[in-house]
C-alpha cells in the first residue's frame, strides 16, 4: 500500500472507531433517567459538560489526585500515565477523559470496548495516534482478548506486534506507536484482568454524587440553559438524581419543560415534584426500571434470592442493564443485597412499595440470608 492509502485506512478506522462510539453509547437508551436518548439530548448534554477541573463539581479526591498527575506528567514534559476511571455510568468519566486530553493540550480520539471485536481493529487505531494523544476506551472490559493483549504492549512498550497471515506461516511485525495516554473507563472495575488493571498508573474511582454537590451540579446547569430556579427547586432534582450528574442534568430538562408548558417558567420544589411524578421517578429517585426489579423480586420471587439473569428475565432487560444501571443504586440505598445465592429484597424494599416484609424473607428471624451455595447471579 502507498503511504497516502495507509494515511486514509488509519484516519478512515479512526473516524469509524468515534463513530461505533457515538452509537453505542446511544443505544442505550429508553427513559427519562436513561442515556443519551436522542442527537438533540446528546447536544445538551456536551453543552453541560465540564471544560476544565475547575468546573468539576465533587470527586474532591479523584479530582485532587489527576490534577497531580497530570501537574507532574507537564511539567517533566511527559507524556501522562494512563489512567483508569471506575464508577457506575453518568458519573463522569467520560467528562474526566475530555478534561485529561484539554489540560495535557492533546487531541482526544474516542472509542469503546465492545467497537474493537478484532485485535486489527485497535492496531489501525493505535497506529493513527500521534505522541501524546489521549486515548479514551469506554467501556474498556468489553474488549476482545486479542485486542487487550495487544493493548498490554502498547501501553508498557509503545509498540503493537501486527500478525500478517495466519497458521503456522503467520509473521508479527514489530510496529512502533508514539507514546499516548490511554484513558480506560469501566463499569466493572473487577472484570478488568489483573495484567491489564497493573498497566495503568493512576486508577479513579467515581463514587456517587452527594446531594448537596448534585443541587450545584443543578444549579450549574440551569444558569448555563437559562432556566429560573428557586433553590427548593434544585434540592428536589438533586434529592432524586440517583446520586448521577447524567441523571440530575436530564431530570432538569424535563422539570424545565414542565414549569414552560404548565407553570410560570420557574423550576419551584411543586413544579419539580409535579414533573417528575408525570415522568415517574419517585421521591427516592427510582425510575421504572428500578422499580419493576423490586416488584419482580418481592412479588414474582418472593422477595429471593434470586438469580441475576432469571431477575433480568422478568424484568425484560438485558442483564447488564440491571447489573449496571439498576442496581448500584437499589444496594447504595439498601433496598437490594447481592448475596452469595443471588439478590434478594431487604425490608426497606419490601416498605418502599408498600408491602410489609414476609416472614420468609431471608431477613427475617426465619430466614438465612447468607447459605453457603454457589452464587447464582
Ligand atoms: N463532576 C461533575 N460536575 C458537573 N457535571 C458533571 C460532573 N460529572 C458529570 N457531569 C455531567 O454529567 C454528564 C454525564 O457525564 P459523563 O458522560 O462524563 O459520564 P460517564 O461516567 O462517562 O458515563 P458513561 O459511563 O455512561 O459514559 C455530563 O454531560 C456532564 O454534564
Amino acid at each position: 500500500m502507498a503511504s497516502e492509502d495507509v494515511e486514509s485506512a488509519v484516519q478512515a478506522a479512526l473516524e469509524q472507531a468515534e463513530r461505533e462510539f457515538l452509537e453505542q453509547r446511544a443505544a442505550r437508551a429508553d427513559s427519562v433517567t436513561d442515556l443519551d436518548a436522542d442527537p438533540d439530548e446528546r447536544a445538551v448534554e456536551a453543552a453541560l459538560r465540564p471544560r476544565s477541573m475547575d468546573e468539576v463539581i465533587g470527586q474532591e479526591r479523584v479530582r485532587e489526585q489527576l490534577s497531580l498527575v497530570l501537574d507532574a506528567a507537564r511539567s517533566r514534559g511527559r507524556t501522562a500515565d494512563h489512567v483508569l476511571l471506575s464508577g457506575p455510568p453518568g458519573l463522569g468519566k467520560t467528562t474526566l477523559a475530555m478534561i485529561i486530553a484539554s489540560e495535557m493540550s492533546a487531541p482526544l480520539r474516542l472509542t469503546s470496548g465492545p467497537a474493537i471485536t478484532h485485535a486489527g481493529d485497535l492496531a489501525a487505531i493505535l497506529s493513527g495516534l500521534n505522541e501524546g494523544d489521549v486515548l479514551f476506551v469506554d467501556e474498556i472490559h468489553r474488549m476482545s482478548r486479542p485486542a487487550e493483549e495487544m493493548l498490554y504492549l502498547a501501553m508498557e512498550d509503545f509498540r503493537v506486534d501486527v500478525v500478517i497471515g495466519k497458521g503456522p506461516g503467520a509473521t508479527a511485525i514489530p510496529l512502533e506507536i508514539p507514546p499516548f495516554t490511554l484513558v480506560g473507563a469501566t463499569t466493572r472495575a473487577g472484570l478488568l484482568p489483573g495484567p491489564l488493571r497493573d498497566r495503568f498508573g493512576f486508577t479513579g474511582h467515581l463514587e456517587f454524587y452527594a446531594a448537596a454537590d448534585l443541587d450545584l451540579i443543578v444549579q450549574r446547569s440551569a444558569g448555563l440553559l437559562e432556566v429560573g430556579t428557586v433553590p427548593e427547586g434544585t434540592a428536589e432534582i438533586a434529592l432524586r438524581s440517583r446520586g448521577t450528574p447524567r441523571i440530575a442534568n436530564r431530570l432538569l430538562r424535563r422539570v424545565r419543560d414542565y414549569a414552560q408548558v404548565r407553570a410560570d417558567g420557574i423550576v419551584t420544589r411543586d413544579v419539580a415534584r409535579r414533573a417528575l411524578e408525570l415522568f415517574e421517578v419517585d421521591e427516592t429517585g427510582l425510575d421504572r426500571l428500578d422499580r419493576a426489579v423490586l416488584d419482580a423480586l418481592c412479588r414474582r420471587f418472593g422477595g429471593g434470592p434470586v438469580g441475576l439473569s432469571t431477575l433480568a428475565v422478568a424484568v425484560g432487560e438485558e442483564r447488564e442493564t440491571v447489573e449496571e444501571v439498576a442496581e448500584p443504586f437499589l444496594v447504595r440505598t439498601g433496598m437490594l443485597a447481592r448475596t452469595p445465592r443471588g439478590r434478594v429484597a431487604t425490608p426497606a424494599a419490601w416498605t418502599h412499595l408498600g408491602l410489609a416484609v414476609p416472614a420468609s424473607s431471608p431477613f427475617s428471624d426465619h430466614g438465612t440470608l447468607f447459605g453457603d451455595g454457589e452464587p447464582t447471579g
